[in-house]
């Protein structure tokens, strides 16, 4: 679905990200690493938010491998590569569909020309509804972002990105600041979304990471230093020496504390 060779990226002599090489399948795939391993930077990269020092980035159209290195966000998602926000990136005065019907609009070819065709008009509408339904939220569909609850309006970040009828989603901590009692939401959406597009999702809660992923790449100071299932990189003694630090399933507030 995507690939990156000896993708690099410098911040001045930091090396943020270090000569990655990485194939994101169909596997629900997680990214982790303790603070400041390049993850978010890695993220941009793919998204085309930030410019690679060196090396490429490759997306898998009709078997064919498209290099989409030097495109901009804004064509990086046209090739389908949305992601999800750790910071909020709602219109909180708008109601919750419009939220999802703007972003849907802004991606589809008729979005400059929408006012001339009801009928696509009313198309967008049903397509956001159908998305909040996916999302959880469909209930919720008329009220004003503002009044979500923080863990509902990461799942309105879910549809937003959702919206953009990607191939690959890049969830950017889903669970992040979301209480006890909105985890399993969170949760099934995330593996909801994971049976029709490639799913890669960074997230700093290791029991929600160990549960929902088949696939676990973990980034250190920039390089990758494992790839495997869950119990194979619970196992991996440099994996506990980077990042876990003696995880167990259930153990949270340590491995928070450890990133
Ligand atoms: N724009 C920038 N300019 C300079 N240095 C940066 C920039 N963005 C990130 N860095 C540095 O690159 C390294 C990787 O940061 P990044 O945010 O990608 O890590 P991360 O794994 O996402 O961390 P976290 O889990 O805290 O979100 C860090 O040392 C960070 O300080």
């Amino acid at each position: 679905m995507l690939r990156t060779t000896a993708l690099t990226k410098r911040f001045g002599g930091l090396t943020a990200v270090d000569s990655v090489d990485f194939t994101l399948d169909d596997r629900l795939t997680s990214l982790i690493g303790p603070n400041g391993a390049g993850k978010t930077t890695f993220f941009n990269l793919l998204t085309g938010a930030l410019e690679p020092s060196e090396g490429s980035i490759e997306l898998e159209r009709s078997e064919e491998w498209v290099d989409v290195t030097d495109h901009t966000t804004f064509e990086t998602a046209q090739f389908g590569v949305h992601r999800s926000y750790q910071i909020t990136n709602i219109f909180p005065t708008s109601s919750v569909l419009e939220n999802v019907r703007i972003a849907q609009q802004a991606h589809s070819d008729d979005s400059w020309q929408f006012w001339r065709n009801v009928n696509a008009f009313d198309e967008h509408y049903e397509r956001a509804h159908e998305i909040l339904e996916r999302v959880g939220l469909d209930r919720k569909a008329t009220e004003p972002a503002e009044n979500l609850s923080h863990g509902e309006k990461r799942q309105l970040e879910v549809g937003i990105a959702l919206a953009g009828d990607p191939d690959v989603l890049l969830l950017d901590e889903p669970n992040a600041g979301v209480s006890t009692e909105d985890v399993d939401d969170i949760r099934g959406i995330i593996e909801d979304v994971a049976t029709d597009h490639a799913v890669l999702l960074v997230e700093h809660n290791m029991d929600l990471v160990m549960d929902v992923s088949d696939r676990i790449v973990v980034l250190n100071q920039g390089e990758i230093i494992a790839d495997g299932k869950p119990e194979t990189i619970r196992g991996d003694p440099e994996v506990q020496d980077a990042y876990l630090g003696g995880y167990e399933p259930g153990d949270l507030e340590r491995t928070e504390g450890v990133a």
